[in-house]
């Protein structure tokens, strides 16, 4: 592994007057690895950018880049390659012209800047480009080349604010793949927001979720899908049903949880799993992709008798809305070709293994 170029977010704070828009921040993005800032609206996502950026000052903290405190250096002086959304090539200037424009500023000799212009656009595949201006280019196209511009002199860091949301659905997509390949190919150290959860999950090593100036998670996105640390990452990442329960017991990792006198769920969890947790309240996480319809109460670790309340078809899915004997509301995602068993008003049988569930902290409770 190569040491360096690793970026230290350290207690980050900012103020705008007495607004606290980062608080406390502390965040590790490894050498080479793609990280990315997902949260609400206003969540301080993009001042937390423009903090590591330079576009704005720290109230407190540091920010550390190959372990050297950059947070007093102008924003040039960082020599951090950025990608933003209206990525704006200079329009009078060749595809060439604009990826050598980093390396004219540096004062490259000509014959290297020609190299390394012509060994990115290889990268790209946009050689036979070179000497198009950027108006005779599609949208993705501009997009790559606005990345090799950010990229092209060796920049310790990439920052993305998002990058894909002028493109259309199709071609994001597509471009969410390229960029990722591009990246761990150069092994660039990057950073990214999107308001885009399907491309966080897709592109990144890790994601970073960011709830009113604070962080909540930082883990991969495998992690933050499986084993949410509180209610909020659990419902902003994907759809998931909560249920009430109170843990009876921890055994090798095993929890049981009971959910009322008729109803106990088994939960798998990972062997470090807390003992602290038998007696609590939590609640149990549950992804409506993860519950099948069960043929007996043996197919599954865990079943449930629901009453169908609603069907919703989401192309190859169907959505059921059920109803648990306590009244609590269940979601369940199956595939839509099972859609014939399933009649409005009757019971079904749900189930899920052990694996399939999580506990998360029940905050009202706390
Ligand atoms: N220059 C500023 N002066 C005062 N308040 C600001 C300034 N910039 C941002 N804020 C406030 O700080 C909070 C965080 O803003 P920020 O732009 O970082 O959020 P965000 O998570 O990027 O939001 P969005 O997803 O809408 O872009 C918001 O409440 C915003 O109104």
């Amino acid at each position: 592994m190569t040491l360096g170029n690793s970026l230290s977010v350290v207690n980050a704070t900012k103020y705008y007057k007495k607004f606290k828009a980062v608080d406390d921040v502390n965040l590790t993005v490894n050498q080479g690895e793609f990280l990315t800032i997902l949260g609400p609206s206003g969540s301080g996502k993009t001042s937390l950018l423009k903090l590591i950026a330079g576009f704005e000052q720290l109230s407190n903290g540091s920010i550390m880049l190959n372990h050297q405190d950059i947070s007093n250096k102008k924003p040039y002086e960082r020599q951090i390659g950025m990608l933003f959304q209206n990525y704006a090539l200079f329009p009078h200037m060749t595809v060439f012209d604009n990826i050598a424009y980093p390396l004219s500023l540096r004062k490259m000799a000509k014959e290297e800047v020609k190299q390394k212009v012509e060994s990115i656009l290889k990268l790209i595949h946009l050689e036979e480009y070179a000497q198009r201006y950027p108006e005779q280019l599609s949208g993705g196209q501009q997009q790559r080349v606005a990345l090799a511009r950010a990229i092209v002199f060796n920049p310790p860091l990439l920052l993305l604010d998002e990058p894909l949301g002028a493109l259309d659905k199709q071609l994001r997509k597509q471009m969410q793949l390229e960029i990722k390949q591009i990246q761990e190919h150069v092994g660039i150290t990057t950073v990214s927001v999107t308001h885009d959860q399907e491309e966080a999950l897709t592109m990144s090593d890790k994601i970073c979720v960011m709830n009113k100036g604070r962080i909540e998670q930082v883990d991969s996105p495998e992690m933050l899908y499986k084993q949410p640390k509180n209610r909020f990452v659990a419902e902003f990442i994907g759809e998931i049903n909560l249920i009430k329960g109170q843990v009876v017991s921890v055994i090798d990792g095993n929890a049981m949880v009971k959910v009322n006198e008729d109803m106990s769920v088994h939960i798998e969890m990972n062997k470090d799993a807390s003992k602290e947790m038998k007696n609590k309240s939590m609640l149990i996480g549950l992804r409506p992709e993860n519950i099948q319809i069960a043929r007996d109460q043996t197919q599954f670790h865990n079943t449930i008798r629901v009453r169908v309340l609603e069907t919703i078809y989401v192309g190859e899915a169907i959505n059921i809305k059920t109803k648990m004997d306590t009244g609590e509301e269940i979601m369940a995602k199956i595939p839509a070709h099972m859609s014939e068993m399933i009649v409005k008003g009757e019971e079904i049988l749900l189930g899920w293994n052990s694996k399939d569930a999580c506990l998360i902290p029940d905050e009202t409770t706390i």
